[in-house]
């Protein structure tokens, strides 16, 4: 939808910070994606234990068929903010395509990937994240942007032949759509309130998809996939490739969330914060690289409308946030990054 790209007009970003390395070309990490531990880089000792798979932790994994399954989601959203789903209903095929698809278009030439790059203050198109915006260091990664149809950036990729490529994320947006639709509801339900609580409908949302590329990394001890952030909108439906997300948790530091075979990783995002009253609270993760795989993740965001109004439900009394609409809250964040949802606090 041409509206999501609206937030992100007083806020353009540098092309030089959109266009990422030609990693294809690259042997060595260049002095411009080093981090340092002072811009929150990892530890050493953070990176062994992520070589160790020692996630410390037990990120739930839930069955959506199981008949608690609103207490238990209930209860990973108020202590990790993420979690697993399986026995979700979709089928693996629409998995391995869009995943195919992904490597399909990261694997063009850097010459031809320009060609769909992401305006300077749009959202859509191939290009480095936005939130290299706020930093000095560059990011090990490469994404490409779908909002609504990825028509007009797939001719510019592939004048030939792009339509399995538009028929495989369309399909696979559709799928997401619903089941973030039904993984909202039981949400709603563990808060004890129903649909009919939101100012919204549920079928509307405005479709995100983000593909995400970390080729493999000469040195990935020097370097982030993806800088620690919070998703803005309600919640993030996953699939990743290997590992390399880990998410925080108070009390325990970072933890690995390591792919399930047949799962999704469900993170809670910005918004959930807002209309949960800070009860679902978002979820800080970022990606590590690793030096033998091109790891690909794929991202759903699932969002109210852009101009629809969200505020703690009503049946929080003393609200924390004050009410704003969706496109506002972007607004924010495009200038604000992680402190956009403390100036809205009440
Ligand atoms: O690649 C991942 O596991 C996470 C991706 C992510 O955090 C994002 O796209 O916002
Ligand atoms: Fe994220």
């Amino acid at each position: 939808m041409a509206s999501l790209s609206r937030p992100f007009e007083e806020t353009p970003m540098h092309i030089k910070k959109i266009i990422p390395l030609d990693f294809e070309s690259t042997k060595v990490v260049p002095e411009s994606h080093v981090w340092q531990e002072t811009d929150g880089f990892p530890s050493n000792c953070d990176i062994l234990q992520f070589d160790e798979e020692n996630s410390k932790s037990s990120i739930p994994v839930i069955d959506l068929m199981a008949p608690n399954v609103v207490e238990l989601i209930g209860h990973a959203c108020e202590t990790w903010g993420t979690f697993h789903i399986i026995n979700h209903g979709i089928p693996s095929s629409f998995v391995e395509d869009v995943e195919s698809q992904a490597r399909r278009l990261f694997a063009l030439p850097i010459e031809q990937k320009l060609k769909a790059l992401r305006t300077a203050g749009g959202s859509a198109g191939y290009g480095a994240p936005r939130m290299s915006k706020f930093f000095t260091q560059r990011l090990w990664h490469e994404g490409f942007t779908v909002v609504g149809s990825a028509v007009d950036h797939a001719k510019e990729l592939w004048p030939h032949d792009h339509q399995a490529f538009c028929d495989v994320v369309e399909n696979y947006q559709n799928k997401m759509k619903e089941l973030a639709g039904q993984i909202l509801l039981l949400i709603l339900k563990s808060l004890d309130v129903s649909e009919e609580d939101l100012s919204w409908k549920l079928p509307m949302s405005e479709d995100i998809l983000q593909l995400n590329s970390f080729p493999a990394c000469p040195h990935p001890e020097s370097t982030f996939g993806l800088a620690p952030h919070t998703d803005s909108m309600l919640l993030t439906i996953l699939h990743q490739s290997d590992k390399g997300l880990q998410i925080f948790r108070d009390g325990f530091g970072w933890a690995t969330v390591p792919p399930i075979p047949g799962a999704f990783v469900v993170n809670l995002g910005n918004i959930m914060d807002i209309l949960s009253n800070g009860k679902f609270a978002r979820v800080l993760h970022r990606v590590l690289v690793n030096q033998s795989k091109h790891r690909i993740s794929v991202a759903y965001f699932y969002s109210p409308p852009i101009e629809s109004q969200v505020a703690p439900l009503a049946k929080f009394k003393s609200p924390i946030y004050r009410s704003l609409t969706v496109k506002e809250f972007l607004q924010m964040r495009a200038k604000h990054l992680e402190d956009a949802i403390s100036v809205i606090r009440i």
